[in-house]
């Protein structure tokens, strides 16, 4: 039911003192209606990241709605742009303010600087994530949001970054000594997925101490897939995570670890390089959050990982899809050869490893999220953040079975109950590979791609230890 219309409200819109009449609509994202002479406004709950009083002038109570505006929004164009506005209004409902009052900042973002001066707030830009929005959201929006919340530039340390190793390097230099002092510390990460992963491989990659403080991240999604985002939660409304930033509470992100046998290496560079992979105990070991996978899924995220491509979105992944189920010269898609052992836990509490008969693959991920963008849902059963890895996987089907599948995953699960379909809850799984040509040995860790030596080996398994927290 419509609440009805408050009474006139002073305040500024547009830069202008005017009368408001505020209207509040509640259905579901509710709407404040503000009128005033010669202009008008909605406003979405799904835009608001919340509502401030001001303190200066206890008499009126003049409360500021803090909100971030699109500008573009249509399937056409890849590129969004955002705006950070902040309205003074007074006499907002009671139940508007219950939904949406802030107290100030969160504790996550007063975290204190070090004696030195040096600030423990960081705020990374990760220029060329997604389509390139990162400068735009932190010039335009969060830059403005933090000092309508009360921190100022100088409370924070800004890091764009200058390359793809950027972000390893301040996690190396920066996050993981202070962490391992006790040092309590915040990321702003504008960034899509590859930034945490980036982070947690940097934080696995050295013992913790006693004193160890698990870092913050507080995300703004400005990846392709943001599959992290869009499976947590914190990407629901149309803040780009800004919303949970300033009301969200920190949560452990859980994660697996990735095993290859010596002579894997990553590819790099559109696929031209190849790079060491960091060792332990003589394998080649990565960490990730998201998803582990092999066949069709790591050769898509391989394939599409091009300057070129990157100009599409998100839609590079379903063109690269496209190019690898119906190849050029008319054969039919390629079908995977190797051995999977799936790891699992009986009815006893013993883990037992249950070999796949079927050694031929189209398609097979091992995941800890339900989805990889905001419409793919790859694993319905998964719930945000609750740790359980669970495989995914289609045997030797047609290229337009798994297209069928995949329209099924976009429009919320189905493709998982199929009965060419593997979907269960692991402990890991091992697969040995049996191909000659390394263009089908190559595996996705959360868009890092690892290509496997000939007749080698990989194997994923929950993580074990608690790195750090995402806001949610
Ligand atoms: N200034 C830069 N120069 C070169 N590479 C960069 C720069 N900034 C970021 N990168 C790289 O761009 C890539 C962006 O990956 P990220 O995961 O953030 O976004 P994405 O791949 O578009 O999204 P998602 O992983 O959510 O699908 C990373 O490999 C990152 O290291």
């Amino acid at each position: 039911m419509d609440a009805p219309p408050v009474p006139l409200s002073q305040g500024i819109a547009r830069g202008s003192d005017v009368g408001l009449r505020l209207d509040l609509k509640n259905d579901g994202d509710g709407i404040l209606a503000l009128k005033w002479d010669g202009g008008e406004d909605q406003i979405h709950d799904s835009q608001v990241v919340g509502v401030l009083q001001e303190t200066r002038n206890k008499e009126v109570q003049p409360q500021w709605i803090l909100r971030v505006v699109p500008l573009h929004s249509s399937p056409e164009v890849t590129k969004s742009m955002f705006a950070f506005e902040s309205l003074r209004v007074t006499s907002l409902p009671r139940n508007y303010l219950e939904r949406h009052m802030l107290p100030g900042a969160p504790e996550h973002l007063l975290v204190p600087p070090n004696a030195d001066g040096s600030r423990n707030l960081h705020v990374v830009v990760s220029i060329r994530s997604g389509t390139g929005q990162a400068q735009q959201y932190f010039d335009d929006v969060l830059s403005k949001a933090l000092v309508a919340i009360g921190l100022d530039r100088d409370t924070y340390h800004v890091h764009p970054t200058k390359s793809d190793k950027s972000i390893m390097e301040i996690a190396e230099k920066i996050i993981l000594p202070r962490a391992n002092q006790g040092i309590r510390q915040t990321i702003v990460l504008l960034s899509g997925d590859g930034g945490i992963v980036d982070i947690v491989n940097t934080l696995l990659s050295a013992s913790q101490s006693d004193e160890y403080i698990k870092p913050i991240i507080g995300l703004i999604p400005m990846g392709t897939g943001n599959a992290l985002a869009n499976s947590s939660g914190l990407n629901r409304d149309a803040t780009s995570g800004l919303g949970r930033i300033f009301r969200g509470t920190p949560r452990n992100i859980p994660s697996f670890t990735t095993r290859f046998s010596l002579g894997s290496v990553f590819l790099t560079d559109e696929g031209r390089k190849t790079e060491s992979m960091p060792l332990q105990s003589g394998c080649g070991i990565v960490h990730g959050v998201v998803v582990c996978s092999w066949a069709l899924h790591a050769s898509l995220v391989s394939d599409s990982d091009t300057t070129e491509y990157r100009k599409f979105g998100a839609q590079r992944f379903q063109m690269a899809a496209k190019e690898l189920m119906t190849p050029a010269d008319g054969s039919a898609p390629h079908v995977y050869n190797g051995k999977i052992t799936l790891y699992k836990t009986d009815e006893r509490g013993q883990e037992i490893a249950e070999e796949i008969p079927d050694t031929k693959t189209s398609y097979i991920v091992a995941t800890l999220v339900s989805n990889f963008e905001e419409r793919l849902t790859i694993s319905p059963a998964s719930k945000p953040l609750d740790g359980q890895l669970r495989v995914l996987r289609f045997g030797d089907i047609s290229g337009a079975h798994v297209l069928r599948l995949m329209g099924m995953a976009m429009r919320g699960g189905g493709h998982e109950r199929d009965v060419m379909a593997q979907y269960v809850a692991i402990n890991g799984l091992k697969i040995q590979f049996d191909e000659s040509d390394s263009r089908w040995r190559r595996v996705c860790v959360d868009g890092k791609i690892v290509q496997v030596d000939e007749g080698g080996w990989m194997e994923v398994r929950r993580g074990n230890k608690d790195i750090v927290n995402l806001v949610v």
